[in-house]
């Protein structure tokens, strides 16, 4: 329909000269007569032609309404869509430098389609039907002018063929350089903190004017090429339009046009050619959208995690590896492990930086599928749940928490988004932050900053547990969930944890010596593999890692800074 409104908005363009040239002569030739009563039939042609005017105001407003909300959907609908797929998505997605791809595809490449697709579609769509109605025109009036204007329009498309195809390579090249700026942004802000403490900020932001650089020569050579086909094409409409206007010139001295027909003519075809004038540009733009909806495609190929899972309901919550190996590109870091890890018994992780601590309690949660073996939650295969049923059963305190920028109730409620006030109280209560928050100016309300910035690590920590705990998963893994606590609130965050762990199957990485000492099991990691396991006593009854580990602590214990 919106294509229809902006046909007939077009014509009506142009029948306000007609209507003017008819009046603007009609008056020229009674300007002698004094007689009022001649002007009366260029009134009704004013009335006329304002009636024009207000029509195509109306089909143009038809139009946009009926038009303009289409490119809004359908990014909107795609936003949405990606957002569901980055939900089933495998973790490894995130950390091989796709940032900088997600975040150009979801904001400038989605933005382009949102604000431009259905304009300049509406742009070549009317252009095509002006030209036919051109030619068609012409052809009526004088064959010759006729045949010029197919002629033109023929070289006219062959070029904006040219265009579209230019643009669309050149946009790939452009998305390439986008992505790469995105990427470079991402990385600056995120370690503009190292930077400035090392004094490299003009280091860093050289590498981003570097990118910046390239980006503006690359679009402008980009520019350079379009500019000068384009100019082909405008310089070709021109005497297009030059011709014809000769055309209708020897007609009229030929008598065979009558004047108001020649004025119209001359300025119907200098308008609908104006509107023709318009597609190469609207070919460019759409060339780069074409690649854009391209790319965004590429988005279907994400690795999902989600795909044959099944919402299953367990009765028993204990987790078993079963020969699992793993790597995160071609290296493995995980070796043929297999442990029974108990319900509602603590399990402790312990083992040199790099040994797989983590990566084995990723697995559980599914941020990765193994490459071989199994990963069991209550006897079944982690890849038998659907991903929603799976973690369901599983709470997970990182050693960095991530707050949303969000009001404290809400970021709570994360754990469960149903849950009243008096389960928040509740929980809150439970990991030690009841107090802390209702000193805060708008107490729940208040809106934390991004990654809730404006709390201290511990106070971010304990806020992390209240979500947990108001989930109240039977599995709870404890990511190094202590290291980056200071000693003064090393006691209030182990009140939290006590409160959050009481009969659950726990899974932590620990590195207190009270923690580990006082698990059901102890595994030791040494690359990749688990080499001792067992409770403090059996373990420290053996020579190896766990028995050294633990002398090292205990010598550091009595070191006096
Ligand atoms: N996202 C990733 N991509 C590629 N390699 C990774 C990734 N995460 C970890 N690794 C590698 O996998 C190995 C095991 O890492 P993991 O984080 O599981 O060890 P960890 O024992 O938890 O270490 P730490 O105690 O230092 O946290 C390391 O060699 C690490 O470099």
């Amino acid at each position: 329909m919106g294509f229809f409104y902006s046909f007939v908005a077009s014509m009506l363009a142009a029948l306000p000269f007609w209507l003017a040239s008819k009046a603007v002569i009609f008056a020229y030739k009674n300007i002698n007569n004094n007689n009022f009563a001649h002007f009366k039939p260029v009134f009704i042609l004013f009335i006329a032609l304002a009636l024009c005017c207000g029509l195509r105001f109306l089909f143009l407003y038809l139009k946009a309404k009926s038009q303009e909300s289409i490119g809004f959907q359908i990014a909107a609908d795609m936003r949405l869509e990606i957002a569901e797929k980055l939900k089933k998505t495998s973790m490894g997605y995130f950390s091989e430098n796709n940032v900088g791809s997600l975040l150009n595809a979801v904001t400038t490449e989605l933005s382009m389609l949102e604000l431009q697709s259905t304009k300049m579609i509406d742009v070549i769509i009317n252009g095509y039907i002006n030209f036919v109605v051109l030619c068609l025109f012409m052809l009526a009036i004088d064959w010759r002018a006729g045949v010029v204007i197919f002629i033109v329009g023929l070289l006219g498309t062959l070029i904006i063929e040219q265009i579209n195809k230019k643009s669309r390579q050149n946009s790939d090249i452009a998305n390439h350089i986008q992505t790469k700026m995105a990427n470079n942004v991402v990385e600056f802000i995120r370690g503009i903190n190292v930077a400035k403490t090392y004094g490299l900020e003009s280091t860093v932001l050289d590498g981003l004017r570097s990118v910046f650089g390239q980006s503006k020569r690359i679009r402008l050579k980009i520019q350079a090429k379009f500019v000068s086909i384009n100019s082909v094409l405008l310089l070709l409409l021109d005497s297009a339009t030059v011709v014809t206007i000769l055309i209708c010139v020897c007609n009229q001295q030929d008598n065979q046009l009558s004047l108001n027909f020649f004025v119209t003519l001359v300025f119907f075809s200098y308008v609908l050619f104006n509107s023709i004038k318009e597609m190469p540009d609207a070919t460019h733009i759409l060339g780069a959208i074409d690649d854009n909806l391209h790319h965004l495609k590429q988005l279907d190929k994400m690795p999902l995690i989600d795909m044959a899972g099944a919402d299953l309901k367990i009765n028993q919550y204990g987790v078993e590896f079963k020969k699992v190996g793993f790597g995160y590109e071609k290296e493995k870091v995980l070796h043929d492990v297999s442990v029974v890890i108990p319900e509602n018994k603590t399990t402790a992780i312990i083992g040199p930086s790099g040994s797989g601590k983590s990566t084995l309690c990723k697995l559980i949660a599914r941020f990765y599928d193994c490459d071989e073996g199994e990963v069991l939650v209550g006897g079944h295969d982690v890849r038998e749940f659907s991903y929603s049923s799976l973690i369901k059963n599983i709470s997970i305190v990182f050693q960095k928490p991530y707050l949303f920028h969000d009001t404290i109730k809400n970021n709570i409620l994360f754990g469960k988004t149903d849950a009243d006030m008096a389960e928040v109280l509740r929980a809150s209560k439970k990991a030690c932050c009841h107090d802390f928050i209702m000193q805060l100016p708008q107490k729940y309300d208040t809106v934390l900053d991004e990654g809730g910035n404006s709390l201290s690590g511990g106070q971010k920590q304990r806020l992390s547990i209240a979500r947990a705990i108001l989930k109240d998963a039977p599995i709870i893994i404890l990511d190094e969930a202590m290291a980056s606590v200071d000693p003064e609130n090393e006691w209030i965050l182990q009140q939290a944890i006590a409160s959050l762990v009481f009969n659950k199957t726990i899974i932590t990485i620990a590195h207190r010596l009270s923690t580990i000492q006082n698990a059901d099991q102890i595994l030791v990691m040494d690359a990749g593999r688990i080499v001792q396991k067992g409770n403090h006593r059996e373990l420290m009854a053996e020579p190896g890692i766990y028995r050294d580990f633990v002398n090292i602590k205990e010598k550091a214990k009595n070191w006096q800074l």
